[in-house]
């Protein structure tokens, strides 16, 4: 578990803004920070990563305390094992794939790990080519399989898909999806995208200017505002068939097999695996009776 709560000054573009944030992550979760641009995101995961010094505040992970402004506790970036991935790159361009993942092992760490994360991220196919030779989501693979070289117990995720295009992004989020539960790594993600975030997160802590200001399960922050319904589900894409200008989507929820037509721009949006919720504000229901 990881508990959180610290306070920090900020110069937003409205002038100063408090960043002021109290809260605990699960183990072995995938949580997601959602909120407007300057709303503090990034500020966050600097702070837990120990690249920034809040101005009061304590951080402890699974007991160990990694930050603690009373005490004048304060463990460097280095002892904290945290895997970081932004949305750029960042690879030595003069080195091929494995060699980039070579070089962020610990000295004397044993180097079979490396060959465990290209064998999962599938990067066995580009493990002897060189950065500048790959597309960006190649590039972001190695980047997440780097994050993860030095076996971090969190992995911090800051928009690292925002630049892909759709059917690239859901692979990725395959990927991350299975190191997470395969490191059982507690995982942290900034992301705005909504359908990235029901996809992945089990849980979504809610920013604004500086405060959480709602945290739950996907379902439970976003049902509220994003839609006022009187009926909604939740399930996975698994078909998607083109009919004129409608989508007739196959929705599984549960053990049930529904279908559910989207209009034009709804369906274009949509891919298979994808985790929807779907609702419906006036709607005539046929009723059974069924005990
Ligand atoms: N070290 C700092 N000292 C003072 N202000 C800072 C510092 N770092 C960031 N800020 C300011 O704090 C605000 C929040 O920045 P942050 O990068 O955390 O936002 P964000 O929610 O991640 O936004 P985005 O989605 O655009 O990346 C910004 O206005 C930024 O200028």
């Amino acid at each position: 578990m990881i508990e959180i709560s610290i306070q920090k000054k900020l110069t937003a573009a409205l002038g100063e803004m408090l960043l002021d944030i109290n809260t605990t992550i699960n183990k072995g979760s995938l949580v997601t920070l959602y909120g407007k641009s300057g709303v503090g995101k990034t500020t966050i995961l600097r702070i837990l990563a120990g690249l920034l010094y809040p101005d009061s505040g304590k951080i402890i992970v699974n007991g160990d305390t990694w930050l603690n402004t009373t005490t004048k506790i304060n463990l460097k970036p280095q002892k904290r094992k945290v895997g970081f991935v932004f949305q750029d790159y960042a690879l030595f361009p003069n080195m091929n794939v494995k060699e980039n993942l070579l070089f962020a092992l610990n000295k004397g760490q044993n180097s079979s790990i490396v060959n465990h994360l290209i064998e999962i991220i599938e990067l066995g196919e580009l493990q002897h080519r060189k950065p500048d030779t790959l597309s960006g989501g190649q590039k972001q693979r190695v980047a997440l399989a780097r994050a993860l070289v030095q076996k971090p117990s969190i992995l911090m995720l800051d928009e690292p898909l925002s630049a892909l295009d759709a059917e690239i992004r859901f692979k990725l989020q395959q990927y991350i999806l299975a190191v997470h539960k395969e490191y059982n790594l507690t995982t942290l993600l900034i992301s705005h995208d909504i359908s990235e975030i029901l996809r992945m997160s089990d849980k979504v802590l809610e920013l604004e200017h500086g405060k959480i200001v709602r945290q739950g399960t996907p379902n439970e922050v976003f049902n509220h505002k994003e839609l006022n319904a009187k009926f909604q589900f939740t399930g996975t894409i698994i078909e998607i068939e083109k009919q004129d200008f409608l989508f007739i989507l196959t929705v599984r929820i549960g053990k049930d097999l529904v279908k559910v037509v989207a209009d034009e721009s709804e369906g274009a949006q949509l891919i298979i695996g994808d985790k929807i919720l779907v609702s419906s504000k006036a709607f005539n229901p046929i009723i059974h009776k069924i005990g």
